[in-house]
């Protein structure tokens, strides 16, 4: 029996945490090179900063490559913070986002992972999206990555840092990004 090499691809990213996640969920479909580059994030809608980030990054590697932007939209204030949640966390902490929604009284919010995949520089990226709905929750759970601790998924009692790994990579906004893109690249050869 003979078996296909795995197909490998180059994932820029700054953030270990992703990477660790991505690499698991994609473990068997595609071999990640990872690339630890900062890229630079343009300010607009969570499709046009996945897009631009990817091409940057295809410019940079001169190379096919996958790049992932997350947004974390508050139903109450029309989907922001979104593609800046990361700044918003910076500064607030868990508590002050849950504290920006105490005046809305409403605090649901969708997780949003946008994945891009590039053919190479100048070619147009092709993009994957995954949505997790949830609410915005005093912080429970260990406070490794991100917003975890404050994001609970509807439908359970725990939040993504309280939950095992395997659990958030079943059912969160980047695994529901990559079966997508996972059977794109499925098409590619
Ligand atoms: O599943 C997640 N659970 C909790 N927090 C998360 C998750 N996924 C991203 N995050 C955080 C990281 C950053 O604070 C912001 C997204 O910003 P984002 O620009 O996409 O990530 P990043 O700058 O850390 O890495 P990258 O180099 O891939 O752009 O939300
Ligand atoms: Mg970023």
């Amino acid at each position: 029996m003979s078996t296909t090499p795995l197909r490998k691809l180059i994932f820029v990213t700054g953030n270990q945490n992703k990477l660790r996640e991505v690499q698991a969920i994609l473990k068997g479909v595609v071999e990640l090179e990872p690339r630890a580059i900062d890229l630079p994030e343009i300010q607009g809608e969570t499709h046009e900063v996945s897009a631009d980030k990817c091409r940057r990054a295809a410019e940079i590697v001169q190379a096919p490559v996958i790049t992932e932007d997350t947004s974390l939209c508050f139903n109450a204030m029309h989907g922001l913070p979104g593609p800046y949640i990361k700044w918003f966390l910076k500064k607030l902490g868990h508590q002050g986002l849950i504290q920006m929604l105490t005046g809305f009284d409403d605090y649901s919010a969708q997780a949003v992972c946008t994945f891009a995949y590039s053919a190479g520089p100048g070619s147009e990226p092709i993009l994957f999206e995954g949505k997790c709905d949830g609410s915005i929750v005093p912080a429970r759970g260990p406070p490794i990555f991100g917003w975890d601790a404050a994001f609970q998924p509807d439908g359970y009692d725990h939040t993504f840092a309280e939950m095992d790994p395997v659990l958030k990579n079943t059912i969160s906004h980047r695994s529901r990004a990559l079966a997508k893109l996972g059977a794109f690249l499925e098409t590619q050869n």
